[in-house]
């Protein structure tokens, strides 16, 4: 293919005799359903798949097969050992196509420092991967790059590939009709509900104590299912259910660890950063006046308020350390989705020299929205008191490029399906005058998402 392809990066002299060069090429397909895409990979490429796609749906990733895995097992430099990986594997990009680069998608787990055992237990601390077969659906128009990385270009290889890629495209197309039968739950159950009330209580009385001034506890929930649940199943449901939302999907080895979350951690296009600070919740109302009325008493609630603003200062002052200019309006609006609604506030600014979108999200993983305040005093909470291991959940999931663009969202609305069982995660933000039952209805909206996506039913409904 190199006839076709021109090298963006670095000389091709040099890098031929020992250097990894990324080669992709790109085609243009006619409109492709990006669920359908992702079915196709089933046969071939389940454990190997992720699925992307941001709440106005201008911009719809999936990727089959792994081109390239990037992982890391440290606790203190896991973002800086991926940055460095990729933008040493994307150092020579060869590709057809100027406009559609490369992409590693993956996550961050909450916390590497959390020893404690259970679902979680095969992931790394980051895991990250550049696809096979890489479609990216942005402003209408549907992309697929097949990717593979090697010294030198490999013709016989590349031919295979694209074989393989016609097939996975024509398959697409037959498998946009399919229709999903919602899972079948047999068994739902709170494993660590006690444990959760307790938390809360102990977490109150030690903020009350000043011990801290925020921390975020989250819980867990149980489904199991008559039959092993496919990955493609839970995104048709999650992309029927729950618009307006990041929705992703990441496969890791048997397991599949997908959500719909609101909450964006930090996304970066030409230089320009943005984020958003989102804390403070209420449910939404049966009828418009009730919905109002509830917005209101969430807008003007000052334990709700308060949480916010421990986000709105921490990303504010990420924002005023690394952007030459920035904006951060005074006071929150209200963020209305599903089921709930949210404090929120939007904050971008021009990114100075360097910042790279992994620095950017280490800086401000975790917000106080998922961790607290002051931030190292919540961890050491969050893991002697907190009745699991978060893994994936609360964390950072998303893509980057080969040009420091990308984005992140924090791993929300989530849940990791294994097979016929599946981890649902939810939490809330603690200060002085929580209250262990409403944080735990709290929790019951937050896990709505998933338990629609999933079948089931919560106690509240
Ligand atoms: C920790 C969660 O939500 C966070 C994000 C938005 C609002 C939150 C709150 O109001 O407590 C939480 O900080 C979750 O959904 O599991």
């Amino acid at each position: 293919m190199n006839h076709q392809l021109s090298s963006t990066i670095g000389d091709q002299k040099d890098t031929e005799k020992t250097t990894l060069q990324f080669f992709s090429e790109t085609i243009e397909v006619s409109t492709l359903s990006p669920l359908a895409f992702f079915h196709a990979g089933e046969e071939e490429f389940t454990g190997q798949r992720f699925f992307w796609q941001n709440p106005d749906q201008t911009f719809t990733l999936v990727g089959l097969g792994h081109a390239h895995i990037i992982e890391s097992g440290l606790n203190e430099g896991r973002f800086e050992e991926v940055d460095q990986q990729w933008k040493k594997l994307t150092q020579h990009v060869l590709t057809n196509e100027e406009n559609v680069r490369p992409v590693l998608f993956g996550g961050f787990t909450f916390d590497p420092a959390n020893t404690q055992t259970g679902e979680w237990d095969d992931v790394p601390e980051a895991f990250f991967a550049a696809a096979t077969y890489q479609l990216i659906i942005r402003n209408g128009h549907s992309y697929i790059s097949t990717n593979y990385i090697a010294e030198r270009e490999d013709a016989g290889l590349f031919q295979k590939l694209c074989k393989k890629r016609d097939e996975l495209l024509r398959a697409s197309y037959t498998l946009e009709k399919v229709e999903y039968d919602k899972p079948i739950v047999v068994e739902s159950t709170e494993p660590n509900k006690a444990a959760y009330l307790t938390s809360i209580e102990q977490v109150t009385n030690l903020i009350q104590k000043k011990e801290a001034d925020k921390v975020v506890i989250a819980r867990s929930h149980v489904l199991k299912f008559q039959e092993p649940v496919a990955s493609a199943n839970v995104l048709a449901q999650l992309m029927n259910e729950q618009q307006n939302s990041y929705l992703f999907g990441l496969e890791y080895k048997n397991s599949f660890f997908f959500g719909a979350s609101p909450e964006r951690l930090v996304k970066v296009q030409d230089a320009y950063a943005y984020s958003s600070c989102i804390a403070g919740s209420i449910k939404r109302g049966r009828t418009s006046d009730e919905d109002e009325r509830l917005g209101l008493e969430l807008y003007n609630d000052t334990k709700n308020r308060s949480e916010h603003q421990y986000v709105v200062d921490m990303i504010g002052k990420t924002f005023k350390d690394n952007c030459s200019s920035y904006t951060i309006p005074s006071q929150p609006e209200l963020l209305k989705i599903r089921d709930i609604q949210h404090l929120f506030t939007p904050v971008e600014g021009h990114l100075k020299n360097g910042a790279t979108i992994l620095q950017l999200a280490k800086t401000l993983h975790p917000t106080p929205a998922l961790g607290g305040v002051p931030r190292m005093r919540a961890m050491e909470v969050i893991r002697q008191y907190e009745p699991m291991n978060r893994g994936l959940y609360a964390a950072p999931i998303g893509w980057l490029d080969d040009r420091n663009n990308g984005e992140f969202a924090v791993a929300i609305r989530s849940a990791l399906l294994n097979s016929s069982k599946a981890f649902l995660y939810a939490g809330g933000g603690i200060v002085a005058d929580s209250t262990p039952q409403s944080e735990y209805e709290e929790t019951l909206v937050k896990f709505r998402p998933m338990v629609r996506a999933l079948g089931g039913q919560l106690d509240d409904e």
